[in-house]
């Protein structure tokens, strides 16, 4: 609690600098014990806000997210989003998206079948986020010897704390991350003008390369899968796909409706409502003409409040994307402002206000933190090509090595020294992907956004394989087509080039591949991890694909 007895005009202006547009009216007197506003103060106010009221904004009607049945139109399911028709009055554009974008296949699939993944490494979680709610305003008349009942002096609730989150250095997971993360309640105000205690912030320290986005509450896509007809028949993914989410977005209203932030709305009381009442209860005061009008005038003031909760309730559509480390915390989720104590309602006609406002609420909220990790070249390629061996070959990291299929459960960084001025780059070694991988098969495609950002993909395909130019398709195919792998450099390199060189059938399957590539102007290269043959001109190669030379 903090007690607003002022010692000098130094201490009052700077609460009065510090002070929220609520507290505007407080008046600036050197020397006043007293703090709270007269009865002329409150009464000058609240004529203001009367004056305001023919200036309000239409206030649109807050609808949170929802799933919408599925939709079957195939030629909306690849869009990231889709606007849909926007009233004309409306605030917000209206967009659907895939469900697919607010959520993730590996929270959804049951333990059991979830894929083996080293305990240490965990690279996207599910978190429920809650700001805290503001406290409320307090009910108090002042008491002395002398009088038993003096004008109101209750104090304001305390803003409720927020959520926020910053990228820092030294972390390489999110394994540590708690599951909620709450920010404090504000504190209710109190007599003697005692304003609450501000409810304490939350702060989530990530990885640098954690995406934050926002996502829908699990258990809500748990059953709106579990209802949908099509989740027997198809895999997990397509029917993310298929239902749509639809959203109230702010962004650029201009011909092409561009939606850039999801609206989030808190579940609060409207402007004008938000009352407690002490001794006579809200039917009470519902029925006197003097609350009504002042209900009246307070709704400017709430309206004002929801209008600037409204501008901080906005998420990225596409993320939060923490690349670098945060300078200073970021805010996720804001705290509900304090409610205002009875003090600020003593007018000439109200004498004795039994009554204050109740602090805003807080958000509650899911959000999905991703790591994507910052390598400048992916390898990747069907199981056993030899990707691991490539990189411990290369680089500093010693992944896994073994002769079956899915040796590497998880994704492995390693830096390769290209020991002229000081240059060198990193490279990721993701799971194999296997045929189906986009329909979750083997250990699906999930781990593709660990080298989403890299500049270079560098595909290794075996040659000890019947028919490696199948396999270089199949791969291609799981990750989007020839057109998506455009977009990154790409080097092929032809891996167990050491298996029968001389055999004339062997080198066949290296000439395949190389004409093949000649067509999307790809390099290739034969090599040998485990013999180290080609390695220095496969270094180069790689570190031009990743576009460090
Ligand atoms: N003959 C030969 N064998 C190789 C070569 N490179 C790798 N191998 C072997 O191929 C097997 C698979 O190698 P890994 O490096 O684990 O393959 P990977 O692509 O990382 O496999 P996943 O972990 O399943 O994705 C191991 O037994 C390696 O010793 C090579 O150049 N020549």
């Amino acid at each position: 609690m903090h007690e607003k007895s002022f010692e000098s005009t130094a201490m009052i202006e700077s609460f009065l600098r510090r002070s929220s547009k609520a507290n505007r009216w407080i008046r600036l007197i050197s020397n006043a014990p007293d703090n709270a506003p007269k009865a002329s103060e409150n009464e000058s106010w609240l004529r203001k806000l009367g004056q305001q009221q023919n200036r309000r904004d239409p206030h649109s009607r807050p609808q949170n997210a929802l799933i919408d049945e599925a939709v079957s139109d195939a030629k909306t399911l690849s869009s990231e989003y889709d606007v849909v028709s926007t009233p004309p009055d409306s605030l917000y554009i209206h967009i659907k998206s895939p469900l697919s974008q607010f959520t993730t296949i590996s929270h959804l699939q049951p333990k059991h079948q979830r894929h083996a993944q080293a305990k240490e490494f965990v690279d996207v979680r599910i978190l429920k986020c809650r700001s805290g709610s503001g406290g409320n305003g307090a009910v108090s008349f002042f008491r002395d010897a002398g009088r038993s009942i003096g004008p109101p002096d209750g104090g304001d609730g305390g803003d409720g704390g927020g959520v926020y989150v910053q990228a820092v250095e030294g972390l390489n997971s999110l394994a540590k991350l708690k599951t909620s993360y709450i920010g404090a309640d504000g504190e209710a105000g109190a007599a003697k003008q005692l304003d609450g205690a501000r409810g304490k912030d939350v702060l989530i320290s990530v990885p640098i390369g954690t995406v934050v986005k926002w996502c829908m509450n699990p258990a809500l896509v748990r059953s709106a899968i579990g209802t949908s007809k099509e989740s027997v028949q198809l895999p997990l993914r397509k029917v993310l796909e298929r239902q749509k989410v639809s959203l109230q977005c702010t962004g650029r209203f201009e011909m092409d409706q561009k939606p850039t932030h999801i609206q989030l709305f808190r579940d609060s009381y409207s402007p004008g409502e938000g009352w407690h009442f002490k001794a006579k209860d809200k039917e009470y005061h519902d029925s006197k003409d003097w609350f009504e009008a002042l209900k009246e005038k307070v709704k400017v003031y709430d309206f004002e409040t929801t209008q600037s909760e409204l501008k901080a309730d906005r998420f990225a559509l596409r993320g939060l994307d923490l690349d670098k480390p945060s300078e200073k915390p970021i805010c996720l989720l804001k705290g509900g402002k304090g409610g205002l104590g009875n003090m600020h309602f003593l007018t000439n006609i109200i004498r004795n206000p039994r009554f204050a406002k109740i602090g805003r609420s807080g958000l509650e909220q899911y959000f999905m933190f991703e790591l994507k990790s910052l390598a400048d070249l992916g390898l990747v390629g069907l199981p056993n090509a030899g990707k691991s061996t490539i990189l411990s070959r290369i680089s500093n990291a010693r992944p896994k090595v073994g002769h079956w299929e899915f040796t590497t459960t998880h994704p492995s960084i390693g830096t390769v020294s290209l020991g002229i001025d000081g240059l060198s780059f990193t490279v990721a070694d993701i799971p194999g992907i296997i045929k189906g991988a986009a329909q979750d098969k083997g250990m699906g495609l999930e781990f593709l956004r660990h080298i989403q950002r890299s500049k270079g993909w560098t595909i290794v395909v075996s040659l000890e394989k019947q028919d490696p130019l199948a396999d270089l398709n199949t791969l291609l195919n799981e990750l989007g087509g020839v057109e998506e792998v455009t977009k990154k450099n790409v080097l092929v390199v032809c891996n167990k080039a050491d298996i029968d060189p001389s055999d004339p059938a062997s080198q066949n399957k290296f000439y395949k591949i190389e004409d093949f590539c000649k067509a999307y102007n790809w390099d290739v290269l034969p090599i040998s991890a485990l013999n180290g043959d080609n390695i220095d001109l496969l270094v180069r190669k790689m570190a031009i694909c990743a576009g460090k030379l």
